[in-house]
């Protein structure tokens, strides 16, 4: 109490710029006694990384908001080794054995603080952004019909119909030879807002057919921007009370966007509730089994609990743009490396062609069988994983060990998937794109297990991507569909990868390029489409 009265006396006896002398003397004291700690009895203080990094959280906000994070953690592994130390708090671990013990089913972690800032806007977390251990396990028991195999039986036959989309307007113009040039990566943006919400609320934004909505995917990069950095901000919690109100619009424009797409996805669902009010009322039960069918419908059988409004809004906007731009990246990446590698797509055309007859008779079982699409497939989410980074997951009561290395409660820890994707332990030549080493016939089955075991573009355990078997399925129909009725060909030089001019990281010319802002944004490769028929007759 005296050290404060004394304080308070100084403080008003002296002139204004001997108070701002005593506050920045109070703030350089303050950082250095923060920064000292962090440095020396912190308990993640032996562990390596970038100078910055371990004393602050601000160049890891700095990597999100330029959207190279992925290739910042790389280059830290190169350098530091398998435990990298990348913000005050944090550790990359990118040892295999680090995977199953990070995010298994045993993992002693929650997730980290970040997630409470991503959709702060809807009012109540989505799934994927629910911290709570046993309110996730609930919220995941919820979601489960909407992708149970009953459900994706159905979903089948909804996404078909963007596939058939798809591949017809892509190939719009090349009837008579080859078309004019064409962004990949715009059409399979297409195809993946399209067909989620087709699937997810039984009316599709039309993305494929014309421009009235193809608005939303910018919104969309616009807020995954801001949501990615803004959630590491070391003041963070001071600016979480703000978001959501309509103080965001001031923020910036990725702020404002980042209300503008929740607004859009909460007027969809606004109407699909409505439509589901209608049919109850009607007594009629919607024959059209669309996600958001299951998710009203929803009622845990243990508790007997339902879906709140702001918990179904809060989903309604995870879903639509977790589901389209993980599909959405992978097809634009995977037609990169198959025109980047003749080889590969002649092998793929020629097992799609010859197992399918026509368009209406590609669908599963069949689909499934095709084994070089699946390792396609496979090769391009470890070359590109949507989402790269370290996904955080903070460490419960009790610690956790790993390569015996106990990490206390609190910490961060995570996988850092890009960088595991490219261990050349585990994928000899890891930045070729060789689909064979998923194929145990052309590889051996136990490098086949072993290359499984490390990549992971959907994560592993109880917090890893419900919507797994559903992207696969989307991802084998659109690629099947298009490469079945069309020929692609580069349109003059092959754009979407890296080059010798371009920033650190960025140098691989085999590499497709991509920005990671959550979720990865992309650009190409430019193509020229001609329809198959053409080239038969
Ligand atoms: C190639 C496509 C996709 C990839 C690579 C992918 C990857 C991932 C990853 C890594 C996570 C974990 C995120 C985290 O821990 O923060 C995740 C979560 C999630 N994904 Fe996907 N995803 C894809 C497509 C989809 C699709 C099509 C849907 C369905 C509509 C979907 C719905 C979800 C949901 C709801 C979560 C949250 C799960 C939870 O927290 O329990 N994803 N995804």
């Amino acid at each position: 109490m005296y050290i404060f009265e004394r304080a308070l006396a100084i403080w008003q006896a002296s002139s204004y710029t001997q108070c701002a002398l005593y506050l920045t003397f109070t703030f350089i004291f303050y950082f250095f006694i923060v920064f000292t700690y962090r440095l020396t009895f912190h308990p993640l203080a032996r562990y390596p990384g970038p100078f910055f990094a371990r004393i602050s959280d601000w160049p890891l906000v700095i990597y999100c908001y330029r959207g190279d994070r992925h290739l910042w953690e790389l280059k830290n592994h190169l350098k530091y080794g398998p435990i990298v130390r990348y913000g005050a708090n944090s550790l990359s671990i990118s040892t295999p054995t680090s995977l199953p013990l990070i995010h298994g089913p045993k993992a002693n972690v929650k997730k980290g603080s970040w997630y409470k800032t991503l959709d702060i806007s809807a009012g109540a977390p989505s799934v994927q952004m629910e911290i709570n251990k046993h309110a996730h396990a609930l919220r995941r028991r919820f979601l489960a019909p909407a992708f149970s195999e009953r459900a994706l039986k159905n979903a089948e036959k909804l996404i078909t119909v963007s596939a058939l989309k798809l591949s017809k307007n892509l190939g719009l113009g090349g009837e008579e030879g080859w078309s004019e040039a064409k962004n990949m990566n715009d059409w399979a943006t297409y195809f993946g807002f399209d067909f989620i919400s087709d699937l997810g609320y039984g009316s599709s934004f039309g993305m494929l057919d014309g421009q009235e909505n193809r608005w939303i995917p910018g919104v969309l990069k616009s807020a995954s921007v801001f949501l990615y950095y803004v959630g590491y901000l070391p003041f963070i919690d001071f600016v979480r009370p703000l978001m959501g109100t309509a103080i965001q619009d001031y923020i910036s424009q990725d702020a404002a966007d980042s209300l503008k797409y929740t607004e859009m996805a909460n007027s969809r669902l606004a109407a699909r509730m409505e439509l589901e009010r209608k049919l109850k009322i009607e007594g009629k039960e919607t024959s059209r089994k669309d996600t958001f069918h299951y998710l009203l419908n929803s009622k845990d059988a243990v508790t007997g609990k339902t879906f709140t409004k702001e918990e179904l809004q809060a989903d309604s906007a995870l879903i639509i743009a977790a589901g389209s731009d993980g599909v959405a990246i992978t097809i634009a990446a995977c037609m990169f490396y198959l025109l980047k590698n003749p080889e590969a797509m002649g092998r793929l055309v020629k097992e799609i062609r010859e197992a399918f007859s026509s368009v209406e008779e590609i669908r599963n079982p069949k689909l499934n069988t095709l084994l070089y699409l699946h390792a396609c497939i496979e090769e391009t989410l470890r070359m590109n994983p949507p989402k790269p980074s370290t996904l955080p997951r903070e460490v419960l009561q009790g610690g956790l060990t790993i390569d015996e290395n106990h990490f206390p409660k609190g910490v961060n820890i995570g996988s850092p998937l890009y960088v595991m994707h490219h261990d050349p332990s585990i994928f000899p030549e890891p930045w070729s794109f060789k689909p064979e080493r998923f194929i145990a016939s052309e590889s051996t089955a136990e490098r086949v297990a072993a290359a499984r075991a490390v990549s992971a573009p959907f994560l592993i355990g109880p917090m890893n991507c419900i919507g797994k078997n559903m992207s696969f399925i989307a991802l084998k129909l659109a690629l099947a569909h298009v490469l079945f009725s069309n020929d692609v060909r580069i349109s003059g030089k092959l754009t979407g990868g890296g080059g010798k001019d371009e920033e650190e990281g960025r140098e691989r010319e085999d590499e497709y390029q991509m920005q990671d802002w959550i979720i990865g944004f992309r650009d190409g490769p430019m193509i020229e489409v001609r329809k198959r028929s053409l080239v038969e007759t």
